[in-house]
């Protein structure tokens, strides 16, 4: 879960989250919040209403019926009569089956689309929201959110909801026919709400808490198993499997216990319900009886009385299981408005522009560039000024852990900069529309991630105009030809995160991806890393010539990968320290040469310095 959870993980108290509890004042709010969710289906909530209502009348007609035919027909031994009175207590059975059919009926449409469009709507704000936003966030807890907690939500506005509208009504209308019957003995049944009252919202606020703490912890749950699963063979590898079994088993207890707690709770709450209706009926009984010997009810009355009031003992008795259900759907609202409410940070700015590929030059220009996380007190680049001219390639040097990456990610804005700014041919990133941008940019990073998807809806997944000389020139480019020979070709589904390849497979099809139609800019996170060194070499000769057309940014670890570049930039701490060709740092720069080479690395931001940082000002080009 994204704060507070129990376990080892990092915890990191989110703002949204801390919203979330402060809703605990309003409990409901985010669930009314959801309403325009249900305007679609108006008029069908409107049909499905009135069936429950006049079903619900259906059935309180039945009583009275009854009545009639025991002060009429039966005391009378009208035996017409009785048969007229048993016809229309058959037609109002019958009414009844057919709209709680039609009330049923409407329910399953209305429901499940209303679920599907919430749930088209997270998963869009999940798209636009940044990687910062994904950083801090566990999947586990955006999956529970996006599957189990829009269930419940649809449980309680097509269910709850409607059942509680329903006992409510059943409940006054029955009320005002008792009172009609037997003012005295109606008045003690509307009073028996009193204690139903009071026990509902003492068992609201409990349950709140619970069902809150139960979908937290189902999200750390769902967290745990995702991570087992990517994870499996590191974990195997490792003979780690135990130590896992145990953590899950804890978070599995931990979701247990609160769940038979909720249980318990509820099967408390759920007794005093019964005890409430039940009591009153006995009540009744023994008054309405005395009632009836002295004349003041007639039997019929007396039978028409408690056949009404032992309607009410449903709608009490499935209160619990109401209010525990509105509970955990205004729970379920909280989560997932925590991620509706969760502004995405990196949009187009209104004054943004779209440069078309051909208006592109290609000049990069990184000024002033700052960045620190969010939630971090260190910024990882600081005052970084480097250029990359039209046509230029230039490979990022550094330590591991100096902001390498981290650099390359300001590019196509996955992250913003939070000083200075990143110019392409003058423009400020910022005044690009994204879509404009992330079509000139073509990324591959360190680790190549490939979808569920076939290898040519991997491929263009950025470019899906792409045509097929342009997806054989990219792969050509990238040397994976073999993606011809896989079963189906190109239409092959590469599985999950496309295991099924090599790691080197799975790296040059993400190459191929980047270089797909030719973007004005690359950037590439150790493009080769995954390569064997035939492949590495027929890979480089062609990427030479792709990076002949286009500007290039590269994070280099291997010297031979270097070669590519026309110049290198040293990167320590954070800042450029060097700037100039690689044969000239290498000769110069001593801790580029430590950097390339099996001498001691300098030492990365955090760790303790044991030798002096390397400076500008030792004759070097400092862009
Ligand atoms: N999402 C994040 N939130 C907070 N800190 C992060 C995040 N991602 C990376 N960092 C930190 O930023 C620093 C730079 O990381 P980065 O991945 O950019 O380094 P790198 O130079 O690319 O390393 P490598 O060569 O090992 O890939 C590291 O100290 C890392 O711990």
């Amino acid at each position: 879960m994204p704060a507070d959870s129990d376990g080892d993980r990092p915890r990191v108290v989110l703002p949204a989250v801390a919203a979330g509890r402060r809703g605990g004042a309003r409990p409901l709010r985010n669930l009314w919040r959801l309403r325009p969710y249900l305007r679609p289906y108006a008029t069908e909530f409107g049909w499905l209403l009135a069936a429950a209502l006049a079903a619900t009348a259906a059935s309180l007609a039945v009583p009275l019926v009854v009545q009639r035919v025991v002060d009429g027909p039966i005391a009378r031994h009208d035996q017409a009569g009785l048969v007229r009175l048993g016809g229309l207590a058959l037609l109002l059975g019958l009414a009844e089956a057919v709209l709680i059919f039609i009330r049923r009926w409407t329910q399953s449409s209305s429901s499940v689309g209303m679920e599907a469009a919430i749930r088209a709507d997270v998963y869009a704000h999940l798209q636009r929201l940044p990687a910062s936003f994904h950083d801090r966030w566990q999947s586990g807890q955006l999956l529970s959110r996006i599957t189990s907690d829009l269930s419940v939500i649809r449980r309680f506005l097509s269910f709850g909801l409607l059942f509680l509208v329903l006992n409510l009504v059943t409940y006054v209308a029955v009320v005002v026919l008792l009172v009609r019957l037997h003012p005295a003995l109606g008045l003690l049944v509307a009073a028996s709400a009193v204690p139903l009252f009071l026990i509902s919202r003492r068992f609201a606020r409990y349950y709140h808490a619970a069902s809150r703490r139960m979908q937290d912890q189902q999200g750390d749950v769902a967290t745990l198993v995702e991570e087992t699963a990517q994870g499996l063979r590191t974990m195997k590898a490792y003979g780690r499997g135990p130590e896992l079994a145990a953590r899950f088993a804890a978070a599995a207890r931990a979701l247990h216990d609160t769940g038979v707690r909720k249980g318990r709770l509820l099967a408390r709450t759920s007794a005093l319900f019964d005890l409430v209706p039940n009591l009153t009926l006995g009540v009744v009984l023994v008054a309405g009886a005395v009632a009836a010997a002295r004349g003041v009810l007639t039997i019929g009355e007396l039978v028409a009385f408690v056949s009404l009031q032992l309607m009410l003992i449903w709608p009490v008795q499935s209160l619990g299981w109401i209010i525990a259900n509105g509970q955990e759907a205004a729970t379920a609202a909280d989560r997932v408005q925590e991620v509706l409410d969760t502004p995405p940070t990196i949009v187009d700015a209104p004054y943004a522009v779209a440069l078309s590929r051909a208006a592109v030059r290609g000049r990069l220009a990184f000024e002033g560039v700052s960045f620190r996380y969010p939630g971090t007190a260190e910024p990882v680049l600081r005052e970084v000024d480097l250029t990359v001219e039209p046509g230029e390639t230039l490979a990022l040097v550094g330590a591991t852990g100096c902001g390498k990456s981290t650099l390359l990610s300001l590019v196509p804005r996955l992250h913003e900069v939070t000083g200075g700014r990143i110019t392409l041919d003058g423009h400020d990133l910022r005044d690009l529309r994204l879509a404009s941008l992330r079509r000139l940019v073509g990324v591959a990073f360190e680790e190549p991630t490939l979808f569920s998807i076939s290898v040519w809806e991997n491929l263009t997944l950025g470019r899906p105009d792409a045509d097929a000389d342009e997806v054989r020139a990219a792969l050509a480019l990238a040397q994976a030809d073999f993606a011809y020979d896989l079963p189906w070709g190109l239409a092959t589904r590469v599985g999950e995160q496309g295991l099924s390849l090599s790691g080197g497979q799975r790296q040059r099809l993400a190459l191929a991806r980047a270089v797909l139609g030719r973007p004005a800019l690359l950037v590439l996170d150790d493009p080769l890393s995954a390569l064997d060194v035939h492949t590495e070499a027929l890979v480089e000769s062609a990427l030479r010539r792709v990076l002949r057309e286009t500007t290039a940014l590269l994070v280099v670890h291997r010297p031979s990968t270097v070669a590519l570049a026309d110049r290198v930039a040293l990167l320590e701490r954070g800042r450029i320290t060097a700037v100039g060709t690689h044969s000239r740092l290498l000769a110069t720069v001593p801790a580029y040469r430590a950097v390339l080479s099996a001498e001691p690395p300098t030492p990365v931001a955090g760790e303790k310095a044991h030798t002096p940082a390397a400076g500008p000002g030792r004759g070097l080009v400092r862009s």
